[in-house]
């Protein structure tokens, strides 16, 4: 009989399961809308509780698969946040596949899963009392650390290096010499694009439309970075419409000068925080969906100040998040297992 291990990861706009073999091959995968945003939005998790089990419930159905079949399941992300299903502490950096698989948090929740699900935690920055005078260095992560240790695992990441990670927020990882996390930096860009390309005046100039794959233009990008360098993230988005008026009509160019500008406030952050300290020594590697990547990318490349720059585009099967996940419940297998050998 087939065995199992599922998924989870939820986070602020959307859900997604995954079913996996024991031999790290992804079987199947869904998707629902939900996130914890829902739980903000209707002051309780009903709809992220209906979300998850229809999920896995839909994964099992479609893949005639049956509970007892299941060796594990396994959640990150937001779904740990006091917004979530169950809120688990973040574990305190510098941390790895090993000390998050201690800290796992296996909760029952019936009327999610008849298994217990192993909750991941986030993690956060080494910062003894946060105050008004510390608070810029410490910082936290639900879900990214999950796609951190797949990316480590999966590119053999040692000695100092920097995980770009864009999304609704873009995480910074700082990973040391022997492979484990040591802090995080997070700006909230890509939910402050999201308001200036609908909410703002600029949204009539890029006509509410995002930089995809296929229109990136890393010139007007480059364009849109050095604006922002030397005027500022809002007046370089006022040029975005000062452009649009009197020299370029093409609504796609002013959505990648904006993106190139609110990226040059990422990397402003980036270069002046000190949530995490990377050196000129440290190898970035930009991870996450396109345009983005491509931007951070050729953004960074172009600044010259560390070793050396590289993508990392996902190979076919499961988003950087699953793979984490997994790679926890196969740690956290083998250590019950050890044990009960014992
Ligand atoms: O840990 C938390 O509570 C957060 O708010 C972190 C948030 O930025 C997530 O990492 C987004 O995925």
């Amino acid at each position: 009989m087939e065995r199992y291990i599922l998924t989870i990861d939820s986070g602020t706009s959307n859900t997604r399961a995954v079913l996996w073999d024991l031999d790290r091959h992804v079987v199947d995968m869904e998707k629902s809308g939900v996130g914890v945003r829902c739980t903000a939005a209707d002051g309780h998790n009903g709809r992220l509780k209906e979300a998850v089990r229809g999920c896995l419930e839909e994964l099992l159905r479609r893949n005639a698969a049956s509970w007892e079949q299941v060796e594990r399941v396994m959640a990150s992300g937001m779904i740990t946040a006091d917004v979530g299903l169950v809120e688990v502490p973040h574990v305190t950096a510098p941390a790895g596949l090993e000390e998050l698989s201690a800290s796992l948090a296996p909760v029952l929740v019936p009327d999610v899963c008849p298994l217990p699900i192993h909750f991941i935690p986030g993690v956060k920055n080494r910062v003894s009392g946060v105050s008004l005078e510390t608070f810029e260095a410490m910082d936290i992560m639900r879900g990214e650390e999950v796609e951190a240790c797949a990316l480590i695992d999966r590119l053999g990441v040692r000695g100092e290096a920097v995980l770009v990670l864009p999304g609704s927020h873009t995480k910074f990882v700082c990973v040391g010499a022997d492979g484990r996390i040591t802090g995080c930096l997070t700006t909230i860009t890509g939910e402050l694009l999201a308001s200036i390309m609908h909410d703002t005046i600029i949204a009539d100039s890029v006509k509410r439309t995002f930089v995809e794959a296929d229109t990136y233009r890393r010139e007007m990008v480059l364009r849109g970075y050095r604006a922002a360098r030397e005027v500022g993230l809002s007046r370089a988005c006022f040029s975005g419409r000062i452009l649009n008026q009197f020299a370029v009509k093409d609504h796609t160019l002013i959505a990648n000068f904006i993106l190139g500008a609110a990226l040059q406030n990422d990397l402003y952050a980036l270069r002046h925080s000190t949530a995490i300290a990377c050196g000129p020594d440290a190898r970035v590697i930009v991870a996450g969906k396109s345009p983005f990547r491509e931007a951070f990318a050729d953004l960074m490349e172009r600044e010259g100040c560390w070793r050396s720059v590289r993508s990392y585009e996902p190979e076919g099967g499961a988003p950087l998040s699953a793979l984490g996940a997994y790679l926890l419940a196969e740690a956290s297998l083998a250590k019950e297992a050890g044990k009960k050998g014992k």
